[in-house]
C-alpha cells in the first residue's frame, strides 16, 4: 500500500481527557447480522470461521466485541479494509443500525435505552452524519439544502437562511448559495453536505468515507477543510476511511479494524512506530515514518548535561524536520520541553527511524 503524506509539522496533540465523561463510550459492542443474532456474541459460535458461521447459522459478525472512548475535541478515525466493519460500527453509535449487544453511551447517557424521540434528537442535534453520497435535495438551492436540518428543527425561514448563509461562507461556497446541486462539482457538493451537517451545530460530526468519491486533489482540499474547521471549532469528529494516508493526516487517534475487531487503537505515531501485530505492521509498511514519528520517540533519553541545549527541538517535532536541522548543523540536537532537556537526537537515531530500526522498542509517551 503506497502512501504519501504532507510535510506539515506534527499536528497539535488532541486535548487530554479532562475527567469529563467521554463523548462516546463503547464497551463490548457486537453487531451480528442474521437470524437469532443475539445467541452469537460471547458464545462458541462467535469463534467459528466466518464462512462456517454463515453456513451453519446464516449469521455474519460485522462488529466483534469492540470497546473504545472518543474524547471531546478529538478526531477519531475508524480505518480498515472493505468489509472490516467500519460503517456498521459507526452506524451503531446512533443506532442507525441496532447493536446486538454491549453498552453504548453519549455524554454518560445510555444510547441503547433511548426512545424514538430521544434518538431522533440524538441524530438531529448531537451527532450529525456526513455521508459519501451527500443526499442533497436536487430541486433546492445550496442555501436551502444547508438550511434543511434547521427547517426540520422548526426554525423560521429568515433565521434559518441567515444561519445557513454563515455556514455556506464557512465552507467556502459563498457566491454559490443560489445554485442547485447539479450545477456544482463533486467537491462542491460534498461541501454542501458538510455545511448541512454543520448547520445544526452538532456536538459530534460523523463522517462515513465522505471523500472517497472525489478525485485526489479535491479530496486533499476537503481534508484540509476538515482540519481547518476542526482547529477553528474543536468539534469532536469520528471519521471512517479505508485510506491510510487520510487516517494519518486527520486522526488524533486511529482505530484500525480487521474482521469486525479493533486490532489497534492509538495515535498515528503509536500505530506507525509500535504496530500491535504483523497485520498492522504490514498495513503501515510504506508510510514515510520520518513524517509521522517525532523526536520524542526517536531521541536517546537523558539530558545533554549542558545548559545551552544545542538545536533545541520541541518533543513533537517530526523526524523529517529534525533531520534537516541536524544535517545543517552537523551536530546532535537536544529535545527540550519547558526548559528541560529530555534527550538528544543525532544522525544515528534519526536514520534508525527512517530505516525502521529500533523505534518499535522506543516508548511513545
Ligand atoms: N445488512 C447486512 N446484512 C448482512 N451482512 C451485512 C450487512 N451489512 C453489512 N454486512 C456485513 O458486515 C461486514 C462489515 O460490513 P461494513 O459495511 O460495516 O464494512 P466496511 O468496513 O464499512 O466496508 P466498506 O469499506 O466496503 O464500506 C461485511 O462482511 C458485510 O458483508
Amino acid at each position: 500500500m503506497s502512501t504519501t503524506l504532507s510535510k506539515e509539522p506534527a499536528r497539535e496533540p488532541a486535548p487530554e481527557p479532562t475527567g469529563a465523561p467521554p463523548v462516546f463510550s463503547i464497551r463490548n459492542l457486537w453487531k451480528v447480522f442474521g437470524p437469532k443474532a443475539e445467541r452469537v456474541p460471547g458464545s462458541e459460535l462467535a469463534d467459528l470461521p466466518a464462512d462456517e458461521l454463515r453456513r451453519s447459522t446464516g449469521c455474519t459478525v460485522a462488529v466483534r466485541d469492540v470497546s473504545f472512548d472518543v474524547h471531546k475535541g478529538e478526531v477519531f478515525v475508524v480505518m480498515g479494509l472493505s468489509g472490516s466493519g467500519k460503517s456498521t460500527l459507526v452506524r451503531c453509535l446512533t443506532r442507525l443500525i441496532e447493536p446486538t449487544s454491549g453498552t453504548l453511551e453519549i455524554d454518560g447517557e445510555d444510547v441503547r435505552a433511548m426512545d424514538k424521540a430521544r434518538l431522533r434528537e440524538l441524530r438531529r442535534h448531537r451527532a450529525a452524519m456526513v455521508f459519501q453520497h451527500f443526499g442533497l435535495l436536487p430541486h433546492r438551492t445550496v442555501l436551502d439544502n444547508v438550511a434543511y436540518g434547521l427547517e426540520i428543527q422548526g426554525l423560521g425561514k429568515p433565521e434559518r437562511r441567515a444561519l445557513a448563509m454563515k455556514v455556506v461562507t464557512k465552507v467556502g461556497l459563498e457566491g454559490m448559495e443560489h445554485r442547485r446541486p447539479a450545477q456544482l462539482s463533486g467537491g462542491q457538493q460534498q461541501r454542501v453536505g458538510l455545511a448541512r451537517a454543520l448547520a445544526v451545530d452538532p456536538e459530534v460530526l460523523l463522517f462515513d468515507e465522505p471523500f472517497s468519491a472525489l478525485d485526489p486533489l479535491i479530496r486533499r482540499d476537503m481534508q484540509e477543510e476538515v482540519i481547518r474547521l476542526h482547529h477553528e471549532e474543536g468539534r469532536t469528529m469520528i471519521f471512517i476511511t479505508h485510506d491510510l494516508s487520510e487516517a494519518l493526516r486527520l486522526g488524533d487517534r486511529i482505530a484500525l479494524m480487521r474482521d469486525g475487531e479493533i486490532v489497534q487503537c492509538g495515535t498515528p505515531e503509536e500505530i506507525v512506530a509500535q504496530p500491535a501485530d504483523d497485520y498492522v505492521r504490514d498495513f503501515v509498511r510504506d508510510v514515510p515514518r520520518e513524517q509521522v514519528i517525532t523526536v520524542r520517540t526517536a531521541m536517546r533519553a537523558g539530558g545533554c548535561g549542558g545548559s545551552d541545549h544545542p538545536g533545541s527541538l520541541a518533543p513533537d517535532t517530526i523526524v523529517a524536520a529534525a533531520i534537516e536541522i541536524v544535517a545543517r548543523s552537523g551536530a546532535a540536537a537536544c529535545v527540550v520541553e519547558d526548559g528541560e532537556c529530555l534527550g538528544v537526537v543525532d544522525h544515528e537515531n534519526l536514520l534508525a527511524v527512517v530505516a525502521g530500526i529500533g523505534s518499535e522498542r522506543a516508548a511513545v509517551s
